[in-house]
């Protein structure tokens, strides 16, 4: 690929994420060494958020995650420079992709699974804090996974610097998700514990898949039932936490930030530091194939149960503190290039390729199956973490129906959930760019890309451009149930 933005050192590949006025891109250099570059379009940024503001956030995020460089669970941060047109940050490339997205939605993860993710993710921010800089908007788009499965933080968009040279003061601005956000975000706070409180939501949502209430910053519906119980819940799904994990919830979930538990209290709760089966001595993965398998083994869709649809998607309302309300115009986000220009191009295939070799080795089947099998024979032949839990997003399936039938289905599908829809054909490929808004209002967007792959086969992949991946994993059930097992292929028999 060619190096066509004037002064960018290089070379551009796919885009593989998309923030509120950001594109997050696959890039290397004339070594072939990988990065995630984001570009932002300093036009479009300037014009939704004023020239100051913009500045101000920009320079912020490069000078703390700079400051917070050399740790192995955050995104290292390499470099930014600008042109006339754009501003752009290039970071270490997390090639396993989100870990929510191999999270199962009302099922979770593995109890020990979860203590090595949790530990690692303390880790890492155990580290921000000791620099004095709070993320303030951590949730499952923030974390990633690197080629071997061990967590990376991102996203330093909302960091703050809460404390320098031995002196702390409070924060004010009302930043961050809904679901993940500490109840205090609204009036002044303390940094390090909003960020103690959205750990507490993110492990909740590593055991169980959800979060446990839309918002905790007004006393309202689950938080407010979470409230009157003394802060001490006995109902599901809190009654399946195991003891440990309960105590080390709620101590992180207490409303009063002077009552919640400290880091380090965390880090040698009796929970975490009991559990060691993932873990070695420096922190990392020992065993990258059997976590992988752990983690893949949970993902099911069973085609025979219908699901019940997404809940109220056609209000457009109540966006995700994150997402600027004034973001990107409806036609802007349909018509990409609008926005980003040919950054967004999509990537050439491969029309040779050999599909029963490619079936047989995407573990994204497995999701489909009622057995182990599938997972347990990839596990056998695998040295690496990403042969078994890929990189790419496993919100995907295969069809021997007509590209044609998908659509239409699709559509109909799409329709009964109200989810806002346009569509692009290519030579060879179809995409639907959808938008919607999932349970908890927030704003979740990307696109249905169907290819075809000879042999009548196509592949239909669900790519999320923003949003939370375990809402965009119910999404893709949910579509993915209602078109049912005559569309969609369930092994590489049938
Ligand atoms: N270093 C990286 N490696 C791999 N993927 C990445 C990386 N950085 C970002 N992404 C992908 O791009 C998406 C958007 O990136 P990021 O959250 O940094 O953008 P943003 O503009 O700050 O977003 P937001 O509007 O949520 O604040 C992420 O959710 C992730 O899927």
């Amino acid at each position: 690929m060619t190096k066509i933005i004037e002064k960018f050192p290089y070379h551009i590949g796919k885009e593989i994420g998309t923030g509120a006025f950001a594109s997050v891109r696959i890039c290397y250099d004339d070594n072939a060494k990988i990065y995630a570059v984001k570009f932002i379009n300093k036009k479009f940024a300037t014009k939704c958020m004023g020239s100051n503001v913009w500045a101000r956030r920009m320079a912020s995020e490069v000078q703390l995650h700079r400051l917070c460089n050399g740790h192995k669970n955050i995104i290292h941060f390499y470099d930014t420079a600008e042109n006339s047109h754009w501003r752009w940050v290039t970071l270490e490339f997390a090639q396993g992709g989100d870990l929510f997205d191999k999270i199962e939605p009302e099922v979770g993860i593995d109890e020990d699974v979860a203590q090595f993710y949790f530990a690692q993710l303390m880790e890492g921010i155990s580290f921000m804090h000791s620099k004095g800089v709070a993320h303030r908007d951590l949730k499952p788009e923030n974390i990633l996974l690197d080629y071997n499965g061990n967590l990376k933080l991102s996203d330093f968009g909302f960091a703050s610097l809460y404390a320098y040279k031995g002196k702390t003061r409070l924060l004010n601005s009302p930043v961050g998700s809904p679901p993940y956000a500490a109840p205090e975000i609204t009036g002044q706070y303390d940094g390090a514990k909003v960020d103690i409180w959205s750990c507490g939501i993110i492990l909740f949502a590593l055991l169980s898949g959800n979060t446990p209430w839309d918002e905790a910053i007004s006393n309202t519906g689950d938080y407010l039932i979470y409230r009157k119980q003394g802060e001490r819940p006995s109902s599901y799904p809190w009654n399946r936490l195991s003891p440990g994990a309960y105590s080390i919830i709620t101590g992180m979930l207490r409303s009063d930030p002077s009552k919640r538990f400290s880091i380090r209290r965390i880090l040698q709760h009796p929970w975490l530091t009991s559990n060691t089966s993932f873990r070695t001595d420096n922190g990392n993965c020992s065993d990258p194939v059997a976590l992988a398998s752990r983690l893949m083994l949970k993902l099911h869709i069973d085609l025979d149960k219908p699901r019940s649809s997404l809940t109220d998607t056609s209000t457009y309302g109540n966006i995700s503190m994150t997402q600027p309300t004034t973001k990107v115009s409806e036609s802007d986000i349909h018509n990409h290039t609008a926005i980003y220009g040919y950054l967004s191009q999509p990537v050439q295939v491969n029309e040779e390729v050999d599909v029963t070799e490619l079936m047989e080795k995407d573990p994204s089947l497995s999701q489909f199956s009622n057995t182990n099998g599938f997972i347990e024979r990839l596990a056998g032949k695998a040295k690496n973490f990403y042969e078994i839990c890929p990189p790419e997003r496993l919100t995907r399936f295969y069809s021997k129906a007509s590209k044609q039938y998908i659509i239409d289905r699709l559509y109909d599908t799409l329709r009964l959930l109200a989810v806002s829809l346009t569509t692009k054909h290519t030579s060879g490929q179809s995409t639907l760019y959808v938008k919607l808004h999932d349970k908890r209002k927030c704003l979740l967007q990307g696109e249905i890309e169907l290819k075809t792959l000879g042999h009548n086969l196509e592949l239909v992949n669900f790519i999320k451009s923003s949003g939370d991946p375990l809402e965009w994993r119910n999404f893709f059930k949910n579509v993915v149930s209602s078109l049912g097992k005559p569309i969609v292929l369930t092994d590489i028999t049938s």
